[in-house]
């Protein structure tokens, strides 16, 4: 999109705002990154109690950064899908499969990195 000649950081401190609005958004409105939140809430308990590694502690928020961004992008390919074609379509269908697959393969390596942090320490 053309913007008007504003100052370097005038326009930069808007998009900050624009992307805070988003992710506002994003929170209040899906229900899967609800989900993904109250998980990252309880691994992030999960590390105080069982006192992980700072090595561990960096795995854990590089895969919950990791799942929450790719849930970010996978809705808002859902809304351009439903914009664009609100009706069914077999391609609109699998852009959104191709999509949630990202998120499924976020958290797939999430939880096998839960698994090697958490397993050790419980059994
Ligand atoms: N317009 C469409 N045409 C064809 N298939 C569709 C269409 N909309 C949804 N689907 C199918 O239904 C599935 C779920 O789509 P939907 O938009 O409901 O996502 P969702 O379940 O709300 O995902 P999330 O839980 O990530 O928000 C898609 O992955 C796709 O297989």
């Amino acid at each position: 999109m053309i913007q008007k000649k504003e100052p370097f950081l005038v326009n930069r401190l808007k998009s900050v705002g624009y992307a805070f609005k988003g992710m506002l958004v994003l929170i209040k409105t899906e229900a899967s990154i609800k989900s993904q939140l109250f998980i990252a809430l309880v691994v992030t308990v999960a590390g105080f109690y069982f006192d992980i590694s700072k090595t561990e502690w960096m795995a854990q928020l590089i895969m919950i950064g990791m799942v929450l961004s790719i849930e970010g992008v996978n809705t808002a390919i859902e809304n351009i899908a439903d914009f664009i074609h609100p009706e069914y379509h077999k391609q609109i269908g699998l852009i959104k499969d191709i999509a949630a697959g990202a998120v499924f393969l976020a958290s797939i390596i999430a939880m096998i990195i839960a698994g090697i942090i958490y397993i050790p320490k419980i059994f």
